[in-house]
Parts: C-alpha cells; sequence; structure tokens
C-alpha cells in the first residue's frame, strides 16, 4: 500500500500545497477540515489526478470528542500514517493584550495548541504501534519572536514549539521523527482569516514584498521528510526574503 499523509487543515493554504505535493508523491492522503466543499473539491481533484486515494474528514480538530471518533472509525489500514502534518491554525485580530477579545484568544489557543495536541495524542500512538512515523508541526516566526499586538498567536506559536521539542524527546525511543516547520509571512487566507474578512486589511499585509507561498513551504516539508533515516531536520525557519525578523511589516 501507498504511503499514507494525514494533513490537518488541507483545505486552503499551507495544508492543500501539501495535500498536492504529497499526492505527486504517490502518498494516499487523510486530509481534514471543516469546509466540507472545500475538502471534497481538493480530494476530488487529487484523486482524479494522481490515481491516489483520499479520506477526507470534516472535522473542527476543537472538538477532541469529534476528532476522536471520526479518527477511531478509520481502518486499521488507514491508521498506518507515515506522515502528519500537524498544520491547522489561524490567527485572530492584532490587537494589544489590553484590548484582545477573549473569544478570539480562544479559538487560537484552542485551535493552534489544543487542537495539535489533540490530533497528535491519537496518531502518535498508531506510530508508535507500527515503530515509525514523521510528525511535522507548522509553528511561526511567531514563535520564535514577538511582534508588536502580536500576544495570544505568538503564545501559541510558542507552544508549538515547546511542544515540537517535547515530541521529538518523547517519540525518538519509538523511531518516530519530529520536525518544526516556522513560516514568516505567506500569502494565504491567513491575514484574511486574522482580519475576519478584511480582503483590504489582508492585501495591505503584504504591500511592497513579496511574501512566500504556500508552496515554499510544502516544498520545505518535503525536503525534511524525504531525508535518510538517520537524518532528522529539527527545526527550519523560512522567511520571505524581504521580512528579517516577526515584526509585522505594514499591518496596521
Ligand atoms: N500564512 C502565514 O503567514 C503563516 C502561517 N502559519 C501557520 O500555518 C498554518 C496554516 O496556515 P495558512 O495555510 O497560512 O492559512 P489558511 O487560513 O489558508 O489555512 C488554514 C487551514 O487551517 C484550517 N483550520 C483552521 N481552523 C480549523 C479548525 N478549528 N479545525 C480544522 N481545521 C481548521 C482551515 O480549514 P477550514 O477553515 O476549512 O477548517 C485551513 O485549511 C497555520 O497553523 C498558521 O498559523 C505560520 C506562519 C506564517
Ligand atoms: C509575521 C508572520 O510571518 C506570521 N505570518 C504571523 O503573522 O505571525
Amino acid at each position: 500500500m501507498s504511503k499514507i499523509a494525514l494533513i490537518t487543515g488541507a483545505t486552503s493554504g499551507i495544508g492543500a500545497a501539501c495535500a498536492h505535493l504529497f499526492a505527486a508523491q504517490g502518498y494516499n492522503l487523510i486530509l481534514l477540515g471543516r469546509r466540507e466543499q472545500l475538502l471534497t473539491d481538493v480530494s476530488k481533484h487529487l484523486e482524479d489526478k494522481y490515481a491516489i486515494e483520499v479520506k477526507k474528514i470534516v472535522v473542527d480538530v476543537r472538538d477532541n470528542e469529534d476528532l476522536s471518533y471520526r479518527l477511531d472509525t478509520l481502518t486499521q489500514q488507514w491508521k498506518k500514517v507515515d506522515v502528519l502534518i500537524n498544520n491547522a491554525g489561524l490567527s485572530q485580530g492584532l490587537d494589544p493584550i489590553d484590548k484582545g477579545s477573549i473569544d478570539d484568544w480562544d479559538t487560537m489557543i484552542d485551535t493552534n495548541v489544543k487542537g495539535l495536541l489533540y490530533t497528535t495524542r491519537i496518531v502518535s500512538n498508531w506510530m508508535i504501534a507500527q515503530k515509525s512515523g514523521h510528525i511535522i508541526n507548522i509553528g511561526s516566526i511567531a514563535g520564535k519572536e514577538v511582534y508588536p499586538n502580536g500576544n495570544v498567536y505568538c503564545a501559541t506559536k510558542h507552544a508549538v514549539d515547546a511542544l515540537n521539542k517535547g515530541m521529538r524527546i518523547d517519540l525518538l525511543p519509538h523511531g518516530i521523527k519530529v520536525t518544526a516547520i516556522n513560516p514568516g509571512m505567506v500569502e494565504t487566507e491567513f491575514s484574511k482569516v486574522r482580519f475576519k474578512g478584511d480582503e483590504g486589511r489582508a492585501k495591505k499585509v503584504y504591500d511592497g514584498l513579496e511574501p512566500l507561498v504556500a508552496n515554499d513551504i510544502a516544498e520545505a516539508i518535503w525536503f525534511a521528510v524525504s531525508r535518510p533515516a538517520h537524518v532528522n531536520i529539527n527545526d527550519m525557519l523560512i522567511m520571505p526574503t524581504a521580512q528579517a525578523t516577526g515584526t509585522i511589516i505594514n499591518r496596521k
């Protein structure tokens, strides 16, 4: 059976780019996201184009009960996951700590941290059973530096940074590789989501510079996954040439 990649947040951006790249490499895919139509469109396109098999799971990674149920009902064959890409995540707002929305904070913490934990808690056990696997955690430059008004989003990505290091220690004895991929600015739906659909404000983020595109990150992930058995990429920081630090550029 072909190798299997499980990708959270596969309906757009980096996750969708990873789905395309891994499909092109002949992987069968388990794709997760909340938007069913987008998931169906991506899945059908890839099955037609690459003659692979795709399992689509419409789920909110914040809902551990539903996530556990949907993953547990996969067949044993489909639980032989070779690569887990913990990608689902978002930012909400860009406000100073004294003005931030508690609901926004909860959404970011529940998605970026707890959603990643819930998924990993299940899939890591599948990998332990097969004594192999590779977990890719999508962090951010925001997990290395804090920028003005980045507060809670940066905190969630700092948490991912710590979790990545912890997973690497805990899972090494089981022959499981763990890698953090930390992008700078990537032009996806990220900023539109951050600014709650304000496309003008989202576009302004990238004014005057050439950001990364989703495939830049997918290719970096493929590099990490395709290293020989004795090599592990622990942590990769990938920035637009135009972005020297995590400081938000042109985001007002
Ligand atoms: N773009 C950037 O500049 C950077 C992005 N990152 C990180 O990269 C990752 C991917 O973001 P990016 O591709 O840019 O953004 P997008 O908004 O394009 O994609 C985010 C993906 O996550 C999914 N998602 C969000 N919330 C949930 C949820 N509760 N349950 C399930 N899936 C969810 C979305 O699917 P759906 O809405 O269908 O559920 C979507 O597929 C995120 O973790 C982000 O923090 C890191 C650094 C920079
Ligand atoms: C600054 C970044 O590169 C990142 N997209 C973020 O918003 O944290």
